[in-house]
């Protein structure tokens, strides 16, 4: 866990109490939900992150039904758990089940996390097997992502995968005039570096409520809201649940996709990288004590619910 710089000041003003804080200011963030295998894949991204040496934590945003028994795995290994309300998409409108709306569009309480200035978001099945952090330094103002690729199944209806249209090489195959305009860059919302904004986060709600859900839920809104201000990052995006993986899949006897599923495994059962052995579950007890008056003056407040990662001791 890096370090934080904590200030908090108390101060009376006409009867009511003005509180300050300013925590360090970046951090990831990922995504829980349901009582399923998913949180394997956050412990294997929070020892990713770890072997990767990245100097931020790991916050977690979960769903209430997250079972107690991994929220307790997930702070044994340094996450910081924040747990979200559930985000409804509009009624009557859903074409598709109802609770993979619900999971996907509860992804957008994350600009609910203003104590931090930026943050980089990862699908659970995401792993890093480099250093990232410097993305942290990118001017900001910009939603960042992954061009997202077309020639994926799951894209088999969209005129984009009918023609073999490429964005991430658009002059493979040119999009033809007949067609109309050429359609906007398109990014994958399994990756993103973003700026929680309490007003952005409002915009997103509000907007969200006079939208039709459509097939891929919240990265499709996330695409139309930030058209403006989004800018490409070229990062590779590894996510196909590698702890579900048996070989037997489909197209999946490929040499590569094993060597990267078995890089997985040796992070995930690698126990120097479990939080408990590392110099920074020792920063972290020392860290904690600064850390209480602002947390407890927070969910004073009834601001946030909110587990930090515990001692080493
Ligand atoms: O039961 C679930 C389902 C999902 N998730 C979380 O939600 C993320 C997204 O779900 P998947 O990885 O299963 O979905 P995809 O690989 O199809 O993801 C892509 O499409 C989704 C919408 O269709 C989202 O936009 C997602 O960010 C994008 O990477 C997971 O990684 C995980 O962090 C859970 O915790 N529990
Ligand atoms: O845009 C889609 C979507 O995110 C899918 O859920 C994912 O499986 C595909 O890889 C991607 O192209
Ligand atoms: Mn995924």
């Amino acid at each position: 866990m890096a370090p934080r710089i904590i200030t908090t000041t108390l101060a009376n003003t006409t009867n009511s109490v003005v509180k300050q804080a300013s925590l360090s200011s970046c951090a990831y963030v990922t995504f829980l939900a349901g009582d399923g295998d998913y949180w394997k894949g956050v412990v294997g991204l929070a020892k990713g992150l770890r072997k990767a040496e990245s100097k931020y934590t790991l916050v977690v945003a979960m769903l209430p039904d997250v079972p107690e028994e991994h929220r307790k795995i997930l702070v044994s290994q340094g996450c910081i758990l924040r747990e979200i309300e559930p985000v409804h998409p509009p009624e009557n409108q859903t074409r598709f089940a109802m609770p993979y709306y619900v999971i996907n569009y509860s992804k957008l309480r994350i600009w609910e996390f203003v104590e931090y200035s930026k943050m980089i978001y990862l699908d659970g099945d995401i792993e890093v097997f480099d250093n990232i952090d410097h993305l942290f330094d990118m001017p900001g103002g910009h939603f960042y992502a992954v061009m997202d690729c077309f020639c994926e199944k799951t894209w088999s209806n969209s005129p984009q995968y009918k023609i073999g249209y490429c964005q991430q090489c658009p002059d493979k195959v040119r999009w033809p005039a007949e067609m109309g305009p050429k359609p906007p860059l398109y990014f994958n919302a399994g990756m993103f570096v973003y700026e929680p904004n309490l007003s952005t986060y409002h915009d997103l709600l509000g907007t969200l409520k006079t939208t039709s859900p459509t097939l891929f839920a919240e990265q499709d809104f996330l695409n139309m809201f930030f058209r403006d201000v989004y800018k490409p990052i070229h990062i590779g995006l590894q996510g196909s649940k590698p702890w579900r993986f048996t070989g037997k899949e489909e197209n999946m006897d490929r040499e590569d996709i094993k060597m990267v599923v078995n890089k997985w495994w040796d992070i995930y059962h690698d126990e120097s990288l479990d939080y408990k052995n590392t110099v920074a579950a020792a920063a972290a007890a020392e860290a904690e004590a600064e850390l209480q008056p602002f947390l407890a003056a927070l969910s004073e407040a009834g601001a946030v619910h909110y587990v930090t990662a515990p001692s080493a001791a």
